[in-house]
């Protein structure tokens, strides 16, 4: 449908990570109709991003990026990852915080370029097992590997921001291959599910005020029911590819025997603990 915005959309993925955002916005990607809705704002790279493009501003810092001119930085993205009419960006709360705090946007909106702001849909995406999610976010954060795609050499990203607790990240580990559950610590996996729910209450709060078209999908039902969920993400964004016909297998699962094993720990860890309880005041 063309509208009075000559049918451009733009659309946020709001969620956290590790619920599954890599598998969902590769589809997006692969459909070549929806650009590439990736981590634009992420605070791994945004400083570096905008020095090399001579839009750093002179206070900018890799934790507290500011640039000089966030228009021209969303034309360049638009110029190199736009479908024509569809920009997407996955955002995280920690990625908008810093952006919202020191007054240079207003709204998570204001991540979208000129021209894609009229006509804005939404994709929340979310983890019923948020045990599983902070577990799997505590290795990666050691293993720096965030996705798994067949055929592409895994990437090492340090975790740069500990946006679930204060003080510097752990180092990554030499060698993935040998991580075991002792390098792990219970009370920062419930730290992480503290800041999990902060991200998602931060988001509804916001949704609650805004009247977007919205779809609320779970990692879960993503992995389950993936033509489904699929079919409802094309539908919203108007993308004409049909699920049932979408092959493209994206990233694959990464958890192994540790994940569980950590979980496990973790809730032995709180059976011991019965007044701890989440910031949103619900005990898991
Ligand atoms: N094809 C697939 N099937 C199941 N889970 C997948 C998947 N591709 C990625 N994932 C999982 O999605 C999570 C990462 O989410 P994100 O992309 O938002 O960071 C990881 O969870 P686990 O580490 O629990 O397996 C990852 O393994
Ligand atoms: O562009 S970034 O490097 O900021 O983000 C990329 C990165 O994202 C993961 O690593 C971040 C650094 O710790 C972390 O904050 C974030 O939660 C992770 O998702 O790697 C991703 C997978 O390669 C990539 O999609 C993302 O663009």
């Amino acid at each position: 449908m063309r509208g009075a915005h000559g049918g451009r959309i733009g659309y946020l993925v709001l969620g956290s990570p590790r619920t599954g955002t890599n598998l969902l916005c590769h589809a997006l990607h692969a459909t070549g109709q929806a650009g590439e809705p990736a981590e634009w704002y992420g605070t791994s790279s945004l400083h570096e991003n905008l020095a090399a493009q001579e839009l750093a501003h002179p206070d900018s810092r890799p934790e507290a990026p500011r640039a000089t001119d966030w228009a021209a930085y969303q034309r360049a993205l638009l110029g190199r990852t736009g479908s024509g009419n569809r920009f997407g960006v996955k955002v995280f709360l920690y990625h908008l915080e810093p952006l919202l705090k020191s007054g240079q946007m207003a709204s998570p909106v204001d991540l979208l370029p000129d021209g894609y702001r009229d006509d804005v849909r939404i994709i929340t995406v979310s983890r019923r097992d948020v045990v599983a999610q902070a577990v799997s976010m505590i290795i990666a954060s050691r293993t720096g590997i965030f996705v798994d795609v067949p055929g592409v050499a895994p990437r090492r990203v340090p975790t740069t921001t500990t946006w679930w607790r204060e003080g510097p990240p752990a180092a990554l580990v030499t060698n993935p291959e040998e991580l075991t559950a002792d390098l792990f610590d219970s009370a920062e996996v419930h730290q992480l599910i503290t800041a999990i729910r902060r991200h998602h209450s931060t988001w509804s709060d916001w949704l609650a005020d805004t009247r977007f078209p919205t779809l609320s999908v779970t990692y879960e039902d993503l992995v389950d029911r993936r033509e489904s969920v699929l079919s409802s993400t094309f539908e919203l964004l108007g993308i004409h590819t049909r699920a049932a016909e979408f092959t493209d297998p994206g990233p694959r699962r990464q958890a192994t025997a540790l994940n569980d094993e950590l979980a496990a720990r973790y809730r032995l860890w709180l059976a011991d603990r019965p007044g701890a309880a989440t910031t949103t005041g619900r005990q898991l």
